[in-house]
């Protein structure tokens, strides 16, 4: 039992406390999985990166219409039907295959991006300071960290522009 349901603490801490996914297939499965299926279907020709990622703005914009025109849903989706639930699932899949599938031609190694950004995301909020708010980070008087990475890719541009 986890903590939360011992002190009977609110019903969503319970649900994400409770919720697991399974642990066997990583990221890099995925990438070579997908990677396979292109490549015996001759499809990798029609794989770079701008294709891809419309593929997957299509499989957001399906995802989207499963959720649009009933309000605001509950966690655990109860409103929905199993076959409805099924199909979340699947357009989940579909936006994560996409993703993982446009990181590869990006050359980006999404674990790594994943965990650095995740490093920052946590710089950017400390708990103390934004817990319970959803305020944007630039509205924090001291949120140095973000404020200055912002100026480096705006001075990188910059000198990238001067360069052409
Ligand atoms: N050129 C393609 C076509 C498909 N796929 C893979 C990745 C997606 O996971 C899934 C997308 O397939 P569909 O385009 O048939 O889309 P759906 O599965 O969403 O079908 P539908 O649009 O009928 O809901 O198949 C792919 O990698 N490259």
């Amino acid at each position: 039992m986890t903590q939360s349901a011992v002190n009977g603490t609110s019903s969503i801490n319970s649900v994400e406390d409770e919720f697991r996914f399974s642990t066997d297939l990583s990221l890099e499965d995925i990438r070579s999985d997908q990677h396979k299926f292109c490549e015996e279907r001759n499809w990798l020709q029609h794989h770079p990166p701008r294709n891809v990622l419309l593929a997957m703005v299509g499989e957001v914009g399906e995802l989207s219409e499963l959720f649009q025109w009933r309000g605001e849903v509950t966690r655990g989706l109860p409103e929905f039907t199993s076959p409805e639930k099924v199909r979340v699932g699947e357009e989940l899949s579909d936006v994560l295959i996409y993703l993982v599938d446009l990181a590869e031609q990006c050359h980006i190694d999404l674990p790594t991006a994943v965990r650095d950004k995740m490093k920052k995301n946590a710089l950017k909020y400390p708990v103390q300071r934004v817990s319970g708010k959803t305020d944007k980070y630039s509205s924090y008087p001291e949120s140095k960290q973000e404020t200055s990475d912002v100026g480096d890719i705006q001075r990188e541009r910059e000198e990238a522009d001067g360069s052409e």
